[in-house]
């Protein structure tokens, strides 16, 4: 029995996950085909889902991390986001696709779009693996989703609880929760 079978129940499966992870990369590839692509990654919730996307990206893609915080291994958002961890190269002139696993209030998205718009880039696109509309505090435009799900806090495929699970192979929600 997995470590996590007790505690986490199955939202998304691992099979429909890596489905849909397989469908995104092959519209980013025909999407961006003869341009030069840059992952920028949200550390550290995306890194599941970034890993398995850029190797369903058929194109010679360079990968960018990004940390930003506002959930401090809580359930609701400070507010106040931070950036931990910046990229390593100038954004100014890329096509750059920020790779992120949840848009929840939206709070995260609104404050790296006007960071990453602030820096120049040739063009500038969003890809999540899930939005939660329901808590949506502001308006963001995805142009590559995953999944729409209801108001759960979810876990897994990187999405931390308290800085755990993590490593769930799937979109779990907690038990009794
Ligand atoms: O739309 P929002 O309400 O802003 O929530 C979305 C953000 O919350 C989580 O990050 P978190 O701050 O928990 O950091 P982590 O990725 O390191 O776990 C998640 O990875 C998103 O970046
Ligand atoms: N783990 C986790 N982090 C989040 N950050 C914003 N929403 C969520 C959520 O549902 N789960």
């Amino acid at each position: 029995m997995a470590f996590y079978e007790q505690e986490v129940g199955v939202l998304i499966p691992e099979d429909k996950l890596q489905a849909r992870v397989r469908e995104l990369g092959a519209q980013i590839t025909r999407d961006y085909a003869g341009k030069e692509l840059t992952f920028v990654c949200v550390l550290k919730g995306s890194t599941f889902f970034a890993m398995d996307l850029a190797r369903a990206v058929d194109l010679p893609l360079t990968m960018e991390f990004l940390g930003v915080s506002s959930y401090q291994g809580g359930t609701e958002t400070t507010g106040e986001v931070r950036i931990t961890t910046d990229v390593s190269k100038p954004m100014a002139g890329k096509h750059l696709l920020i790779i992120e696993d949840i848009i929840d209030t939206g709070l995260t998205m609104s404050f790296l779009l006007e960071n990453l718009r602030a820096r120049h880039p040739a063009s500038l696109k969003l890809c999540s693996l899930l939005e939660k509309p329901s808590r949506a505090r502001t308006k963001i435009d995805i142009d590559y989703k995953g999944f729409v799900i209801d108001d759960h806090f979810v876990v897994g495929y990187g999405l931390d609880y308290g800085e755990k699970l993590r490593n769930v192979p799937f979109i779990g929600v907690m038990k009794g929760k």
